[in-house]
């Protein structure tokens, strides 16, 4: 099979977008999950019409007649059953968050009154009617939705489902992740190494990627053995939905992961695509569903290949609608080969409010060090060999967002 385009990638990728379906939670426990059905307001927001000064509510009508001392006839609290007044210069001290008494229609807060012996005086010229009352209903109506489904549940989400009283919530269920490394010179993280080997890491910036969906994914690691890889890949298309492989994918003596997959009955749909990093990614799929994302094991390409290709049919399968984002060129460029480059820019947001991306390009795809001096890779297209500053192309973000 002939090296695929970047674009080829992705349709093959997209077409494998899947739904594994929906599960309850503690709405508590949501935090980053989907929300997968409309939150609707059980009652009015907010569900009577509510006092927002602490002072006294008067009916407006006999301050505008003159009156402007009134007989405090009760205190009423927040959560208080409402004091009627039965006379115009009657009043009730009352409490932000109280509901407001059906006999008054304005507040004034404490500030602009005097208060002796049981009486309050107005010591201002100006009221308004309704001052300082959020009326029921502003908000949101009963029974109107007030999340949408197919969001990314926030803290914003939590507060308004604790306010409405859904304490469970339908969310996207997530695919079970293997993340498998591979290769012998390939140590555990507190093993102290030999001169010639390195600390596994890949499958850590994997993991952690995934946490940021919610996935706990579970992490495996085979030794450069054709056999023990064949019964490892097996015994995984039996537990899980996805499985992630870094290393192991181009023409290496020790390169086994091509021939294992197709071994196992993984239908291999792409080896190999026209770009940089990760050229040599391949990807698969099992007759039993499973798919099979292998990248290459050099750390930029696993990093680029996850965010390009992964996380985006991740994204898609959970219907996480996301905008594509574009930022502009903030410095000449030049890339020859005939690939379509994935160059590592740092991102800042000048006084025009334009986002620039500066690159920072480092030493190839081991150098995983200089990832983290930049916020994302900008694809910049496999026609041109010249990239110039101001001009505009697509970017995929792996910084936190917290970064503004
Ligand atoms: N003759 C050719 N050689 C190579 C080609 C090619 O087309 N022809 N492609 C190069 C490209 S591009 C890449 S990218 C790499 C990909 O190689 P593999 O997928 O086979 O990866 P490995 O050889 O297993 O490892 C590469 C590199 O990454 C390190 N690594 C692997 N796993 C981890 C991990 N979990 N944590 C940290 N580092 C990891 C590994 O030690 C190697 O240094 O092939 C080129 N060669
Ligand atoms: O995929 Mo490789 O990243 O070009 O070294």
């Amino acid at each position: 099979m002939k090296m695929v385009t970047v674009e080829q990638a992705e349709k093959i990728v997209l077409a494998q977008i899947k739904d594994y379906g929906t599960e309850q939670m503690y709405f508590e426990n949501a935090l980053g999950r989907v929300l997968a059905e409309d939150v609707k307001a059980d009652r009015d927001l907010p569900p009577y019409d509510r006092v927002t000064m602490d002072g006294i509510a008067i009916q407006f009508e006999s301050f505008e007649k003159g009156n402007y001392s009134f007989k405090i006839i009760g205190t009423q609290a927040a959560g208080d059953t409402p004091i009627e007044i039965t006379n115009f210069d009657e009043c009730v001290e009352i409490m932000t968050g109280a509901a407001l008494p059906s006999t008054t229609d304005t507040v004034i807060r404490y500030e602009d009154l005097n208060i002796k012996d049981g009486i309050a005086t107005v010591t201002i010229n100006t009221v308004t009617k309704n001052q300082s009352i959020h009326f029921r209903g502003r908000d949101k109506k009963q029974n109107e939705v007030v999340v949408k489904a197919n969001q990314v549940v926030s803290p914003v989400i939590i507060q308004m489902t604790a306010a409405v009283g859904k304490d469970k919530l339908l969310v996207k269920k997530l695919p079970k992740v293997v993340i498998i490394s591979s290769g012998d010179e390939l140590i555990k993280v507190n093993e102290t190494p030999t001169p010639y080997q390195i600390r596994k890491s890949n499958n850590y910036t994997i993991k952690a990627a995934l946490q940021q969906y919610r996935i706990n994914a579970e992490m495996i690691h085979i030794p450069d053995d054709a056999e023990i890889t064949r019964k490892e890949i097996e015994k995984c298309l039996q537990q899980y939905d996805v499985i992630i492989l870094s290393g192991g994918v181009s023409e290496g003596k020790f390169d086994y992961i091509p021939k294992a997959l197709e071994t196992c009955g993984v239908e291999k749909l792409f080896h190999k695509v026209q770009q940089r990093p990760g050229k040599p990614f391949w990807f698969g799929k099992h007759n039993n569903g499973v798919l099979v994302y292998a990248f290459p094991g050099n750390p930029v390409s696993t990093f680029m290949c996850l965010h390009r290709y992964f996380l985006l049919w991740l994204e898609q399968s959970l219907n996480i609608v996301k905008e594509p984002m574009y930022a502009q060129l903030n410095k000449d460029f030049v890339f020859n080969p005939a690939l379509q480059y994935f160059l590592q820019v740092q991102l800042t947001i000048n006084n025009n409010g334009t986002l620039l991306a500066t690159p920072v390009e480092g030493n190839g795809s081991g150098d995983f060090a200089n990832l983290l001096g930049t916020d994302a890779f900008m694809e910049l297209p496999l026609e041109q060999n010249k990239f110039t500053k101001g001009e505009v192309y697509r970017i995929w973000q792996f910084s936190l967002a917290s970064k503004w």
